[in-house]
Parts: C-alpha cells; structure tokens; sequence
C-alpha cells in the first residue's frame, strides 16, 4: 500500500547519497507533494519516479525501489548510479519503462526481467557479460537500447515482434547478427566485432568509420578543380597588366627589404607589444622572407582580403603567443585589416607537398566553425600562414582569465564569468567545426591539435577550431605539458593522431568547460594534469558537486544538463579508442542536450501527475 510504498522511498533516499534535495518526508502527501512521485487516480499506489539528473551515486540497495510492487515507470537516467542493478527492481512485475541510460551501472543483466517491460534503456552505463537470451520472453519490449555499455559474446536473436527501436552499438558483441534483426540500421550495431549477418556490403561497413571522402595524407597528390570556363580578352588583359604591376611591386618591396637588411633598423614590421613574463626576442614574421619573385602570398579561392606580401610585411604586429609550432602575431594592415599571422617551423613537408597540403586545407576549412586560412606563404626559411582574426580570443584565455601558454593553469583576476549556455554553445559549434574536418578530411585526417587554446570564439561567443592542418605537417609531436593534457592515451605511445584521438581531446575540452580546470600544468609545476583521472575518481569514489567548476552552480536548472555534458565528456575519453563516439555522434549528443526533456525534474516537481511516460 501506498505507506509501504514511502516508506521503501524514504529508505531509497536516505541509503543513496544525492546532490540535489528531495523533499521527500513522511509529513507531507507523498501523491500531491513528493518531487519526481507520480501515484494512480486513486492516490493509493505509486506508479511512477523520475528522478533523473538529480546527482543520485553510488549502488541501490535492494529493498528499497524494488518493492513498490505498483511501479510502472521508473527514470533515474542521467545520475551517478553505479553497481549492480538490484533483482527485485528489474523483475518488479508491473513495470513498464525502466530509463536506466547515462550511468555507471555494472555487472549482468539481471536474467528475470519484468515481462510488461516495453521500453528498456541501459545505454551509457557499464553492463557487461550476454546480453540474456531471457529478453526473448519480453514480448511487449518496443524498444531497447543497450549502446555504449561492455555487454560481449553473441546477440540473441530477439524476434520480438513489436520492437520497433534497437541500439546495441559500442559494445563486444561478435558472432553474426540474426537474421531477425536484420531489419534494423546498421547504426544500431556499429561498434562491436560483429563477423557477418547483414549482407556482405553493409556487414563490413559495421566496424569501420565512415570514409565520405578519400583517405588523405599530406603526400598524396591533389588535382585542383578543372574550370571550363574560357578567358576573355579583357579578363587576359587584365591579368597581363596586373602581372606586370605585380612584378614591379616586387622590384619596389626587394628594393626595401635589402634597404633594409642593410642596417635599416627602423623597419616598420616590428613586434610592438611583447607579453609580460616572455622573453621574446624581438623577432618579426617577416625576417625569412626570400626577395625572390617566385615566393608570393597565395590567398585561397573565395578569400575577400585584398592585401599582398608587402602589405602584410608593413603591417604593425604583436604577439599574440608562441604556441608548439611557432609563435603568432596579429598583424594590422594599413587599411584597418586585422589578421593573424603564424609563423611555422620544423615543417616536415617540402614545397610540393605544402602547396598540395594548403590548398586541401583551405577547401575543407570552408566552415562557419572553423577559423578560416586566408592566405600562405612559404620559402626555405619562412612558412606563414595568415588567418583571419578571430576577436573575442581563445575559449582557454576566457575560462581561465588569461593565456595558459603565458601562465598556464592558473585562473585570472577579473574575469567574466562564462555562463552555462555559452558553454554549451561554445562546445557545440567545436564540436560541429571538428566534425566537419573528419567528415570532410577522409577518415584518416586529423585535427591534431584540439585543446582550449585552439577553439576561439566570435563576437557571438560560436566556437570555432583553429590550426587546422598544422598538426600534419609537422616532422614533430609536441610533447610540451600543455599538449600532453589533451593527449589520448595511445597518442604518447604510437605519436600518431586518429580521429578517435580528435574525440578524446574534444572530451578533455568539455570535461575543462564543465569543471573550470585546466589540463595545463600550474605555474612552477611541470607534471601533466590528467584531467578525465581525475574526473573519472571524484566522480566514481567520492562524488560531490565539486567536480563542478563552481561559476555553474549559481545557474538555476543546469545540473541535468551538466550531468548530461558529463556523460559526454566521459566517453569521449574512453580509454580504448573504439568506445569514443564519432564525432559526428558527439555533436548530436550535444544538441540533444537542448532538446531532450531537461525540464522534465522542473515539470515534475512542479506538476508530478503529468507527463507519466517520459523517461
Ligand atoms: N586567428 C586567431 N585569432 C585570434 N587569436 C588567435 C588566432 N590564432 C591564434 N590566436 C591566439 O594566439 C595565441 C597563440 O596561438 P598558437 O596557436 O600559436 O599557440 P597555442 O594555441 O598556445 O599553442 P599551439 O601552437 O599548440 O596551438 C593563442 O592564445 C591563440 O588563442
């Protein structure tokens, strides 16, 4: 009855540990007042809880939950549930809908199941062992959903004639895929060691990445497009006189240079701020450019900037940081023009193969969320490539107050607080930039280089990537501290960079927005901070809304989704490659965070009658 209901509640809420309050207590109406209670019409059982995102960790002790034996819906998604899930819960025999997903839950699949069961989510969890031939029985099962989670051996063949949505991708399953499942995507199998059972051409596409477009290495010859358009006369005209008045210009701009190398030291390229605490030489970008003709900026197709060489060589400049792969410099061109110039070394590619590189990155670079190369230039001794000028600076100078190459790891005095939803805008245009490279790039090419720094922001706070490209061309990983926090595991063993190695930076990047820590070295202290460990142990063992950076807690209504965002976060950083989501994948769980049921623990605290079938 309904007091042996509360009181199994009461004991649920005192024996599992939970971030955000419930008020549940005996002195109120458990069917009018209890959040995330839902009772019958008669107001005499309970039938349903959802208590997602509610901070819930460590294991559920039997005999709690699993005693209302009236239960229909239970939805504790989104929380920090982790050990077995308990008999007398999965085999309750009224229940309906269990919404497990986004946990840490581990062990079997209890084997008795409740047979009204009709929608079953385990996702994001760890279960492992088979997936129990015992799901056959539950004839009203509609849906089932067990990605992401370690279940292995061979997928029973279901035949259940109302399921209508199966996800059983990233996990160890092998064997075959039964004839009876055949029905459903490839999707909903990807990620597992499946042999055979789809036919042949789909079956091989299960276990490997999508490959859109070629695989691309910087080596790799690539042919313009062919135009077929004919010349005209006046468009030859044009481009003969402007030759020539490019050539003089060229006289003019040598003619300087040497003038200038010649103890000319009042030269107008020169750095004109130099950051505090660096030593920099007073060096500028343009020392190493080579007066012969041949060497010239090469703008990109569709590029609306209208400067050339000498222009940018006149322009006055300032650091803006030395990064891993050469220093950074925003330039300010006569006409009001800013861009950004870095000047690259220890490239490990020669001209041939640059000018190939460039021209691809400059195709697929073509991305509202990706900071767009404008122009290059290369010569023995200098390599330039000009970007445009990205104004509101890097997501890491914004989250912690000031460049972390400069200072790294500490956070600034002064800064503005950056908000829940910029972040989450933040990390999705990321997200969408970093998708767009794989997608576009071919399965083998990689960004590289993914870390805080590296994501700038518009004036409209969207996130976008930068250095595309530059990571490839090096003959050198970077094994400085304030890279190595953003390394995958596999990437400090084989010095190679995959696109799962990508998803595992990007994961570093949102655990860094969701905690307001820097996987940067302190100053004075060299040693790497790995950032998902430490994640990973204050969320598994002693799990408080520290992990949290603190600036988010005074935002009403943002735990689910910050829990949600952490779940992402997390299997990014898996450790074994497989297990990381596309980053395809990672976009949509990012814009799913908008359009799932967030409000749902508002809704129900607020009308806790409403909405029984949500999970
Ligand atoms: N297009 C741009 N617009 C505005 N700021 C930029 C732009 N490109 C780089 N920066 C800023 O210039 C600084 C130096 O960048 P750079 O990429 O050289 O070094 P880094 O990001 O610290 O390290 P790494 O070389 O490993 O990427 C960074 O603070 C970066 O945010």
């Amino acid at each position: 009855d309904l007091t042996s209901d509360s009181e199994a509640l009461l004991q649920f809420a005192s024996a599992v540990p939970h971030v955000r309050k419930l008020n549940w207590n005996s002195t109120i109406p458990i069917c009018i007042s209890w959040v995330g209670i839902t009772c019958n019409n008669e107001g005499t059982r309970v039938i349903a809880i959802h208590l997602p995102g509610l901070g819930l960790f460590g294991p559920i002790p039997p005999n709690t939950i699993g005693k209302l034996d009236a239960l229909r819906i239970l939805s504790l998604r989104s929380n920090f549930l982790n050990g077995t899930l308990p008999f007398d819960i999965s085999s309750i025999p009224s229940l309906q809908f269990l919404y497990l997903q986004h946990n840490y839950f581990s062990g079997n699949i209890p084997p008795s199941l409740s047979p009204q069961i009709s929608i079953l989510d385990l996702s994001f969890n760890s279960f492992s062992g088979n997936i129990p031939q015992t799901l056959k029985n539950l004839t009203h099962l509609t849906s089932l959903n067990l990605q992401f989670n370690s279940f292995s051996g061979l997928l029973p063949d279901f035949n259940l004639t109302r399921l209508r949505l199966l996800n059983v991708s990233y996990n160890l399953l092998n064997g075959s895929i039964p004839s009876s499942l055949q029905k459903f995507p490839a999707s909903s199998f990807a990620g597992n060691s499946f042999s055979c059972g789809l036919p042949s051409n789909q079956c091989s596409s299960l276990t490997s990445s999508p490959s859109p477009s070629p695989h691309y290495s910087p080596s790799m010859p690539i042919h313009p497009k062919k135009h077929n358009k004919k010349l005209s006369t006046g468009a030859i005209l044009a481009i003969a006189i402007g030759g020539f008045l490019l050539l003089l210009l060229l006289a003019v701009f040598l003619f300087c240079f040497l003038k200038k190398k010649d103890g000319d030291s009042v030269g107008e390229l020169t750095v004109k701020a130099v950051p505090p605490g660096k030593n920099e030489k007073s060096d500028d970008f343009g020392s190493g450019v080579q007066a012969a003709e041949k060497n010239k900026l090469v703008f990109f197709e569709g590029s609306t900037y209208n400067f050339d060489l000498e222009d940018l060589l006149r322009a006055s400049a300032e650091v803006l940081g030395k990064g891993s792969y050469g220093t950074a410099y925003k330039a300010i061109l006569d006409e009001g023009t800013t861009v950004v110039v870095k000047r690259v070394r220890e490239v490990g590619v020669a001209e041939k193969e640059f000018d190939q590189h460039m021209e691809f990155v400059g195709r697929i670079g073509r991305h509202p969320n990706i900071v767009s190369l404008c122009a290059y230039y290369y010569s023995k001794d200098e390599k330039l490539l000009v970007y445009e000028y990205i104004i509101t600076g890097s997501l890491s100078a914004l989250l912690h107050g000031i460049e972390s190459s400069i200072h790294p790891g500490t956070r600034g005095i002064g800064r503005t607080p950056l908000d829940w939803d910029t972040r989450v805008k933040i990390s999705l245009g990321a997200a969408k930039g970093i998708s767009h490279i794989h997608t576009e790039g071919g399965a083998r090419f990689t960004h590289g280089n993914i870390k805080s720094s590296n994501i700038l922001l518009t004036a409209d706070f969207d996130g976008c990537v930068s250095d595309l490209g530059l990571a490839p061309l090096m003959n050198f990983l970077p094994t400085k501290p304030r890279c190595i926090g953003y390394y995958a595991p596999e990437v400090i063993e084989t010095r190679k960079f995959t696109q799962k190695s990508d998803v595992y930076s990007f994961g570093v990047l949102l655990l860094e927005l969701l905690t307001g820590k820097s996987p940067l070295p302190s100053s004075g202290h060299d040693e790497v901070v790995d950032l998902p460990r430490w994640v990973r142990s204050v969320v598994r063992e002693e799990w408080t809304a520290e992990v949290f950076d603190e600036e988010l807690m005074k935002y009403p209504h943002v735990e689910e989704e910050m829990v949600q965002m952490l779940q992402i976060g997390l299997a990014c950083v898996a450790r074994v490659p497989d297990m990381r989501p596309s980053m395809d994948e990672a976009v949509k769980m990012i814009a799913d965070l908008r359009s799932s049921d967030s409000s749902e623990y508002r809704a129900s605290s607020e009308d806790n009658r409403s909405n029984v079938q949500t999970p």
